[in-house]
């Protein structure tokens, strides 16, 4: 059914009352507004990047990174596989598959025109996903602190998206130092690329210089999980600084959270009132310390990220969006100018239903509700098994990119049933990644062997999973 209306959705491009893409939003992952006089920039990621549909292949790069050494380069899903026990991937024709366009970026303009997307979101700056330095690179400047944070993190080169970003926030967090233009930075790129530490650093960068402790800097995660992950990253990268982090995500009462968050002896008064330098939060907790913590002023907020903001523009997670924007002084105009632009990607991406199935490993390896599997950061995941298919690309990019991160090897497996064949192989083509696959057949005899011993796996794993649906 899906399909079908992704065919029709194609075939009727050429029509000028067609209702937006959703899907091609979804590329907005992360964003960075900054409070400033405002202009933007949007960084692309390509290499192997299944969610960008938007901006063909190119090896541009933003700024001046070109003559950044090429010491390291990022790896991608090095190997997927499709285990099919019925099917020969090559039994298909062409004429089995939707027309794909030869350059589907030519075909989304007119669409993204005709939503209003800015023109610096239409056109992104491509990053070559080899690009790399190493992190003692005059040209980046990190301070002491955050030179041996990383050494201690085992970081020794910086991953191509985070070169673009350090290099663009850096010129931007310069410009505002010296009261000139800022700008807003949308970046996209594969899962696993070190997207958190592209921001991180140059946030922790900036922030290092300040006198006064004042909320900064707020990080928003659509889940709990993955706001504990970004907090747990801002931690290790603050060590030895000054600079607080703080967590708002309903890991604790909200009253703990107030605690951790403001000073409650200091009385109506933003000298001295927060607690932390950053924060990082879910939108419902933000909303509640908005609207509920004495205190919790933003007006000193200079740095908004939104992590995952496809995600975070999908959900409505009760208004947050216009909350967060009647909460800003008027002062921070270009903070508010760059939540109205995000309220109209809400309003064209809330459609989206989000994902609730249950993936099931195969003997040992990894399970995830797919709403939390997309972003968690899970060390040294090697392989991953797609027991059941997975309903969109995008489904099955966030599922088998909890392997191949950092730039190690990993695999994916997907378990094919007859009857979901067809609907994986039009999703892998349209992809322009069935080619990338591998067909592997077993030999039912041999799987019998496993059987029994499946069987048990599945029932402890029921047993796991209500068990902790009850916690
Ligand atoms: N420069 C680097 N060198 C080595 N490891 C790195 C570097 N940058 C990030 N990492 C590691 O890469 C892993 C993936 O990083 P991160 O979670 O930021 O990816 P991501 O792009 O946000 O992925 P996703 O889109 O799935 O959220 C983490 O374990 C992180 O510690």
């Amino acid at each position: 059914m899906k399909e079908q209306q992704h065919s029709k959705k194609r075939s009727s491009k050429s029509k000028s009352n067609k209702s937006p893409k959703k899907s091609k939003l979804l590329n907005y992952k992360k964003y960075i507004g900054k409070d400033a006089n405002h202009e933007s920039e949007h960084i692309d990621q390509t290499n192997n990047n299944f969610d960008n549909v938007i901006n063909p292949h190119t090896s541009e790069i933003n700024e001046d990174p070109s003559n950044l050494e090429q010491e390291e380069s990022l790896s991608e899903y090095n190997n997927d596989f499709l285990i099919d026990s019925n099917h020969d991937l090559q039994d298909l024709t062409e004429n089995d598959y939707d027309p794909i366009p030869e350059n589907d970026s030519e075909l989304e303009r007119p669409d993204l025109d005709l939503i209003g997307v800015p023109e610096w979101l239409k056109s992104p700056k491509i990053v070559d996903s080899n690009l790399s330095c190493s992190i003692s690179d005059s040209r980046l400047a990190l301070s002491e602190q955050t030179l041996l944070n990383c050494k201690k993190e085992n970081i020794s080169a910086f991953f191509a998206v985070q070169v673009a970003a350090f290099s663009l926030l850096k010129s931007i967090f310069i410009s505002l130092k010296y009261s000139e233009r800022a700008r807003d930075i949308c970046v996209s790129a594969p899962t696993g690329s070190g997207k958190t530490l592209a921001y991180a650093i140059p946030i922790i960068e900036k922030l290092l210089s300040r006198v006064v402790r004042r909320l900064r800097a707020i990080i928003v995660l659509p889940t709990k999980d993955l706001a504990s992950q970004v907090k747990s990253v801002f931690d290790k990268f603050c060590r030895g600084t000054h600079l607080r982090v703080g967590l708002a995500s309903g890991e604790v009462s909200f009253v703990k959270e107030q605690q951790t968050l403001v000073n409650s002896t200091v009385e109506n008064s933003i000298e001295e009132s927060s607690k932390v330098d950053i924060l990082v939060c879910t939108p419902g907790r933000l909303i509640n310390h908005i609207t509920q913590t004495p205190n919790f002023y933003l007006d000193s907020l200079e740095i908004l990220v939104m992590d995952e903001a496809d995600r975070l523009m999908s959900q409505g997670y009760n208004d947050w969006l216009n909350i967060l924007y009647k909460a800003l002084s008027a002062g921070q105009n270009t903070l508010k100018r760059v939540l109205s632009g995000m309220f109209f990607l809400q309003e064209a991406t809330c459609t989206i239903p989000p994902p609730t199935e249950l993936s099931v490993p195969f003997r040992s390896v990894l399970f995830k509700i797919d709403i939390v599997s997309r972003g968690i950061d899970i060390e040294n995941v090697d392989t991953v098994i797609n027991y059941d298919v997975p309903i969109s690309m995008n489904q099955y990019i966030h599922r088998v990119g909890r392997t191949a991160r950092a730039g190690k090897a990993g695999s994916a497996y997907s378990l094919v049933g007859s009857h979901e064949a067809r609907h994986f192989r039009k999703m892998q083509h349209t992809a322009n990644h069935l080619k990338k696959l591998k067909n592997l057949k077993f030999n039912p005899e041999v799987v019998q062997e496993y059987e029994e011993l499946y069987q048990t796996c599945l029932d402890e794993l029921k047993e796991l999973y209500v068990s902790k649906s009850k916690d």
